[in-house]
């Protein structure tokens, strides 16, 4: 008898199942664990308190991303410049020591590989399609842009990941989001995934994992289909997927830590088999029409707060739900816009490209064709480029994309989370408006009192020039 058709999340799923409870539980063997500075202090110290090992240290790939200014990290002798502040300072020095003293590998702030940690594991061949990848850390959704079943857990989590490479879990419903037709000009894979996110609303995907299904997908490329899948959690969901293919086989061989020779050909043959069987059931199922993306910003302090960038910012009483409508007042009221104002007349005073959503090479590639020859309009007063990672950095160099950037009037930094989120010092100042590439509009997101539109990286270029949201056809066209 035919076995009953599968979808890609049961197929990874029933590979990692080590056994399921009568409560419907399971432990699920953890294939990768990737660590960063601030949730991981204290699971290495409840290890060391009971005297326990990793139990995988050749699965755990440590480095630090979150807290570390982007200035430079060394001074013209070479020797380390220390962090200021001290909570940070602490949660890197712990990480520091913590992966020596238990085995791990480890990729040193001043390292040419550090980077964010999202963009780090698909970079290094770290992440693979197949595998179950976690790390403490909601964005590891990102992932499953290679085809891993990827997501966030908790710092106890990390802990019990730590000691035994195994991990409980319920297993999650499937929700498949099609995208038919194709991508307009100027539309990019933010723009595709902050549209699904305005369509299905940040609690869309809660319980489901999604996987992303349609030629738009298979059409894109690695760094692309990371940008979507490292969305999924703003959908609600535990994880995204794309079923690996040959872009993604590609993008993966030659990365340090991808398998090699036999090893190489024994998982490609495995890898082929990771999609979706013709007439496998999702829970779930919605259809979205590539043709109707325009380029997409967000209005208000959620990610499902997305319009069109023709648009205008809504009447909050134009939402059915009641605590939308109040969700939506308060959205207005902190981002200090007014129902019927039209998006394009939003004026930004801060451009931020980067974070582990838009910070790999073609989001840097596609901000600098837009700034070439321009540069940023008076009112933007600070405009700074945060690659993903050093070899991010070092690729871009080697293409010249810095020049492009700082003689538009932007700042080019050293890799990490930066002003995602203000856990350093690259901060949104309190009022002030910032188009960003990152994930998270929340209130207080880029530093106390910072408003936050979510873009794509060639809409944040644009933005700079114009000095105000902007549609981006308007400079390529
Ligand atoms: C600090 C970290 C735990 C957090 C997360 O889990 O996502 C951060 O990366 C974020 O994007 O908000
Ligand atoms: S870049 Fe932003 S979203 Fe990504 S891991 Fe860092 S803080 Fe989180």
């Amino acid at each position: 008898m035919a076995s009953k058709p599968r979808t890609l999340y049961e197929k990874i799923w029933d590979a990692h199942v080590v056994e399921t409870r009568d409560d419907g539980t399971s432990l699920i063997y953890i294939d990768r664990h990737l660590v960063h500075e601030v949730t991981s202090p204290q699971a290495f110290e409840a290890l060391r308190l009971a005297g326990r090992k990793v139990r995988r240290p050749d699965l755990t790939l440590a480095v630090p991303d979150h807290n570390l200014p982007t200035t430079p990290r060394v001074d013209a002798a070479g020797k380390r410049i220390p962090i200021a502040d001290p909570e940070s300072a602490q949660q890197l020095a712990a990480l520091e020591a913590n992966a020596p003293a238990f085995g791990i590998r480890y990729i040193d702030a001043a390292a040419p590989a550090q980077g964010i940690v999202h963009v780090v594991g698909p970079e290094q061949g770290f992440s693979l399609p197949g595998t179950t990848i976690v790390c403490g850390d909601s964005h590891t959704a990102s992932h499953g842009g290679i085809g891993a079943l990827a997501f966030g857990i908790g710092t106890s989590e990390v802990e019990h990941v730590l000691a035994t490479q195994t991990l409980q879990l319920k297993k999650s419903k499937t929700l498949e989001i099609k995208v038919t037709g194709s991508l307009g000009p100027g539309v990019t894979a933010k723009d595709l995934i902050l549209h699904i996110i305005g369509r299905i609303g940040a609690a869309g995907g809660t319980g489901y994992v999604i996987e992303y299904r349609g030629p738009v997908f298979e059409a894109m490329s690695v760094e692309e289909r990371l940008t979507v899948c490292n969305m999924s959690i703003e959908a609600g969901a535990r994880a995204g997927l794309i079923a690996p293919d040959e872009t993604v086989f590609r993008y993966l061989k030659g990365r340090p830590l991808a398998p090699k020779g036999a090893e190489w050909d024994a998982a490609i043959a495995y890898w082929k088999t990771l999609r979706s069987d013709e007439g496998a059931n999702f829970d779930k199922s919605v259809t979205i029409d590539a043709g109707e993306v325009e380029p997409t910003v967000t209005w208000g302090t959620s990610p499902e707060d997305t319009v069109a960038i023709g648009g205008v910012v809504p009447d909050p009483a134009s939402f059915a739900d009641p605590s939308k409508q109040v969700a939506a007042q308060k959205s207005l009221d902190y981002m200090g816009l007014t129902p019927g104002q039209r998006v394009q007349d939003i004026r930004v005073e801060n451009i931020f490209i980067g974070s582990c959503t838009n910070s790999r090479i073609e989001d840097l590639r596609a901000a600098a064709a837009v700034l070439k020859g321009r540069k940023k309009a008076q009112n933007v007063k600070w405009a700074i480029v945060v690659p993903g990672s050093g070899l991010v950095k070092a690729q871009a160099e080697e293409e010249g994309l810095d020049r492009i950037f700082l003689d538009a009037g932007f700042e080019w930094r050293e890799p990490g989370c930066s002003a995602c989120l203000g856990m350093n010092p690259d901060k949104v100042p309190p009022g002030e408006r910032c188009a960003s590439t990152s994930n998270r509009n929340f209130v207080g997101r880029q530093g106390p009192g910072a408003r936050t539109h979510l873009v794509s990286p060639a809409m944040a270029a644009a933005a700079a020039v114009a000095g105000h949201l902007v549609d981006v056809r308007q400079f390529t066209a």
